[in-house]
């Protein structure tokens, strides 16, 4: 592996790229690692992760009332969404990093900071008031 180490402070994207490449190649498993097939790999893991709040009703931020292995498990749920995630942009040829602070200036310039919005249950819209 080259560049990023594990035991820096933060995971970055390109080490969870580099493990996941280096997964897929020692066990010869390239060949199943298709768009396709990665796409469907995760949208199964989103509903993995649906099924643990299911039936819940809304649950308070933080989980309060939790146990510590329903956090485990959700822990694992969200990693598998993110791992596929970030093998699936890898072979598409997706830089998801760059892409992601891309996305976030894009985002700023529409919901611009200085200006009111209202949730209309339909998406936000700017505030007339
Ligand atoms: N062909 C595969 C199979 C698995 N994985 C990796 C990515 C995921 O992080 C995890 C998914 O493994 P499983 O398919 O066994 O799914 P779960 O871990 O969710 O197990 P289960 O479905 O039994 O809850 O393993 C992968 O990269 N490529």
């Amino acid at each position: 592996m080259s560049g990023v180490q594990e035991g820096d402070q933060s995971v970055s994207l390109d080490l969870l790229k580099q493990k996941m490449a280096n997964f897929a190649k020692e066990r010869d498993w390239d060949q199943f690692h298709s768009p396709r097939n990665l796409l469907l790999a995760l949208v199964g893991e989103v509903g993995e992760l649906s099924e643990i709040f299911q039936w819940k009703g809304e649950v308070p931020k933080g989980l309060p009332g939790w146990k510590e292995e329903e956090k485990v498990h959700l822990g694992e749920e969200l990693s598998d969404v993110l791992l596929y995630l970030v093998r699936l942009s890898d072979i598409c040829g997706i830089d998801l990093g760059k892409a992601a602070l891309r996305k976030v200036d894009l985002n700023a310039i529409k919901y611009p900071a200085s200006k009111k919005y209202i949730n209309n249950n339909k998406g936000f819209a700017e505030s007339t008031d």
